[in-house]
Parts: structure tokens; sequence; C-alpha cells
């Protein structure tokens, strides 16, 4: 048995030279339906029925014609979007590299970048329908810094969802259960017709994640009022 550290936590390996923590999710991947399932029906990620579950629920991609997924390394949101909607226009955007998927437009590139809300316009050619976000940011292991980090991930997601929406169209982003999501969901009612929130099956049990469903932008003219409303 070896011993390794980092950050004064201490990991220890198994005989085959497996920190407890891998074999744990080594373990959990084996046993896990959706990763079984997953790979049975050709999607890169067990998120995959997140939204396929998000969308028998709230009807999200009926009718779409422009999709942004932000944060969607490896690929699954996009996969379920292509196959649902072949004729979509789908632009993603992650920090990771994702291998090509037939009639996405993939850009590696951090979302918070000053460019990426031009350069993702640009790709998409018009207003979206749907703006979805299943970005997480690395994990501290403190929950409420990785909550507070995520939730700034959100809030861009949906200045920008406020930028590059038709009205009518909607938002769907994952966040994770701290604190700020009532200011989150108040920012959303004042944009949005309908605010839900909802924890599909296969967002596994223990994790504080949750995904919130906007539909029905009011447009750029209701957002701007709203906006000149709070400054005043
Ligand atoms: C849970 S994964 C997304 C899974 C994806 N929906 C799928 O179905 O395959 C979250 C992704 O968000 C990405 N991400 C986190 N912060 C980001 C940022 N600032 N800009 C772009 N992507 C980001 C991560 O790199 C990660 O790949």
């Amino acid at each position: 048995m070896s011993r390794g550290g980092s950050g004064g936590r201490t990991r220890v390996k198994t005989a085959r030279g497996r920190t407890a923590a891998s074999q744990r999710w080594l373990e959990r991947q084996l046993n896990d339906p959706y990763v079984r399932r997953a790979k049975a029906e050709g999607y890169r990620s067990r998120a995959a029925y997140k939204l396929i579950e998000l969308d028998e629920r709230f009807g999200l991609l009926k009718g779409v014609r422009r999709v942004l997924d932000l944060g969607i390394a490896p690929g699954g949101w996009s996969q379920v979007v292509r196959r649902q909607v072949p004729a979509a226009s789908i632009v993603g955007i992650d920090l990771l590299p994702v291998d090509p998927i037939d009639g996405v437009t993939i850009m590696q590139l951090d979302f918070m970048d000053d460019s990426a809300p031009r350069l993702l316009e640009e790709a998409l050619g018009g207003q979206a329908d749907l703006v979805l976000s299943d970005m997480a940011a690395n994990t501290v292991g403190h929950p409420q810094t990785d909550h507070l980090r995520t939730m700034g991930l959100v809030e861009a997601g949906v200045d920008f969802a406020c930028d590059i929406l038709r009205p009518g169209g909607a938002f769907v982003a994952k966040v994770l259960a701290g604190g700020a999501d009532n200011d989150l969901v108040a920012t959303l009612k004042r944009n949005f017709t309908a605010v839900k929130h909802a924890k599909p099956p296969a967002s596994r049990k223990d994790s504080s994640e949750w995904y919130v469903i906007a539909q029905g932008f009011k447009g750029r003219a209701a957002t701007v009022d709203a906006r000149a409303d709070e400054e005043r």
C-alpha cells in the first residue's frame, strides 16, 4: 500500500494502484443503469438522460431550430437534440475538447471569456429557441464555494440567454442547491412567463444538483425594462 497526499488530504491507494475514491467511482459507474444504457444507445454521457427526461416533462425540444449547449462536453445533450430534431442548428461551448458531433458546431473556449457571447451568436446565425446550460464549475469540496462558483456560471448564462433568445424561447440550467437560488428564480420570473424546477430521475440522488426550466421568454424589451427598474 502506498500513500500520497495533496492539500492536507491523504489518498490511500489500493493494491492495484487505484485510490479508494477512484475505486468507488469505478464501482458506481459499473453499477449505474444509466451508464449502461448510454453505452448501449450510443450516448457519450449518462447526462443525456437528464435532458431526455426534462424534455419529456417540459416539451423543450418541440419545434426548436436553434439551440445553444453551454458546457457541452462530452456531448450527450447535443446528441439528444440532434437525434430529436435533426434539422436544428446546434452550437456548443466547453473548456474541454469535444469529439466532433455531426451537425453540431463546437467551440473550445471559456464561456466567461469576453469574446464568447459574440462568437456563439455568430456561429448560431440568429436568435436561439433554447439555451441549455449544464455547466458546473470544478468542485473544490466546499459546498458553499462550489454552489457560488456554479451560480456565477448560471447567472452569466441567464444574462446571455436574455440577449440571444427569441421571444417565447426557453432557458434550462443546472444549479446546485445552496442559498443564491432565490435570486436566480426571481430574475428568471421577471424575464420568463413560466419558471419551474426539477430533479430528473437520471440526476443522482446524492447530488445537490437540480435544474431550472424557464419557458416563454418575454423578449428583449421586457428584459431592458426590468433592468431599468432594478437600477432605479
Ligand atoms: C456536467 S458536464 C456537461 C455534460 C453534458 N451536458 C453532456 O451531456 O455530455 C459540465 C461541463 O461544463 C463545462 N464548463 C464548466 N465551466 C465552464 C466554462 N466556464 N466555460 C465552458 N464550459 C464550462 C465543464 O468543462 C464540463 O465539461
